[in-house]
């Protein structure tokens, strides 16, 4: 266990102070405004809720922007991130072929899904197939809607101690009665592949320090625009939308390819004026086409982040995906862009597994 941390650069001590650390976190920040009182420097918590009455994004369809000439205009590429998902699940699988024909060894995922949110278990089943398709085992708890938080926190004891099991995350969002904070610090450091534990963030935050494990989404928004041959070094880089799961850590992962970065959140003012400087915009507000054409530099990359669901009268559905760019006002202004569904949404699901099999290999000894 020893080696396995002084590989990942992070000490082994550190890990031995874990209890305290999580002590420090539910109890200091959890219990209501304590930390805020002692501590005016964190600044209060406020939800981020988008208004969007200052933008037009609620009113779609609207007229032709005049901010682009029809006949000039040229059509942005388009990410495939189904494609390039696919790639690297097949990659993943032939290294999940030489852990189980050299070493004797497959890897595994275990799942908690609390309730029954659509979207959470549709994105749960994807994960379930593709472990599936690449060769992992995958082992899945489902708890009802009304579970109490200490069966949630079993399920995540019973995962630690499996030695099947590489990786471990519960899917989010968690029933709002639950803490989620004390839920995640349960996920043992060692397998937390949605690296949301606070220790794995922090050193994603900490110039120089390797945390175990990146968040998905972050991981793959970085590999889409690296395959997509678009240079990080020195580009404005926006992203819209600070949370835990995607716009922190994406924020963070992209100072470390020496990007500049500049964070839009549903209380910064004018956020299109500051979006249409960038070089580069990483979406993840989670509000249906927040992003207009006129938001955008030209030539700008875009990567939407958001699988936002917008409800539709047809026979065949009753909702579809959206992502937070409009993405017809954007193709005609971006030089590169990652449709919804099928951009991030896939890759995301293909860096999950590819980091499921890194912690096979870093358990084993293997890397
Ligand atoms: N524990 C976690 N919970 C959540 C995460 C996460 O990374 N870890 N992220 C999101 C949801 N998410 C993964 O869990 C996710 C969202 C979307 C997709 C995806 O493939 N979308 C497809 C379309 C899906 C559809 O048809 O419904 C696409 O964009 O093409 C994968 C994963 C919140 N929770």
């Amino acid at each position: 266990m020893r080696a396995l941390f002084s590989k990942a650069k992070i000490t082994y001590r550190q890990t031995r102070s874990l209890p305290a650390l999580r002590f420090l976190t539910s109890d200091h920040v959890q219990r209501g405004n304590f930390s805020k009182k002692i501590n005016p420097i964190l600044g209060p918590d406020f939800p981020d809720i988008w208004n969007l009455q200052s933008n037009t994004a609620s009113v779609l369809p609207h007229p032709t922007p005049s901010y682009y000439n029809q006949e000039e205009a040229t059509v942005a590429s388009v990410i495939d991130g189904k494609s390039i998902a696919e790639k690297i699940r097949s990659e993943i699988a032939k290294e999940v072929h030489i852990l189980k024909t050299e070493h004797g060894k497959i890897p595994g995922l275990a799942v908690v899904l609390v309730g029954q949110r659509r979207d959470s278990k549709t994105y749960v089943r994807f994960k379930i197939k593709a472990c599936h398709e690449v060769g992992i085992s995958s082992f899945l708890t489902e708890l009802p809607e009304d579970c109490s938080e200490g069966e949630v926190l079993n399920a995540v004891a019973g995962f630690n101690s499996n030695p099947a099991v590489h990786s471990i995350l519960v899917q989010l969002p968690l029933p709002q009665r639950m803490n989620e904070e004390r839920i995640l610090n349960e996920i043992s450091l060692e397998k937390d592949v949605d690296g949301f534990h606070p220790l794995n963030m922090g050193n994603l935050a900490i110039n120089g320090r390797r945390p175990l494990f990146i968040p998905c989404a972050s991981k793959a928004c970085i590999e889409l625009l690296l395959r997509s041959g678009v240079e990080l070094k020195g580009k404005n880089v926006t992203v819209i939308g600070r949370s835990n799961v995607v716009g922190l850590p994406t924020s963070l992962l992209l100072q470390r390819h020496h990007a500049t970065v500049t964070i839009v959140h549903a209380l910064t003012k004018n956020p299109q004026n500051i979006t249409r400087e960038a070089d580069i915009v990483v979406s993840a507000a989670g509000v249906p086409n927040l992003v207009r054409g006129d938001w955008l530099k030209p030539g700008a990359v875009v990567i939407d982040v958001g699988t936002n669901p917008v409800e539709v009268q047809n026979e065949e559905h009753d909702y579809r995906l959206t992502g937070d760019v409009c993405y017809e006002e954007a193709l005609k202004v971006a030089s590169k862009i990652t449709p919804v569904p099928g951009g991030v949404g896939p890759v995301t699901i293909a860096m999950l597994l590819s980091s499921t099999v890194e912690s096979a290999k870093m358990i084993y000894g293997l890397e």
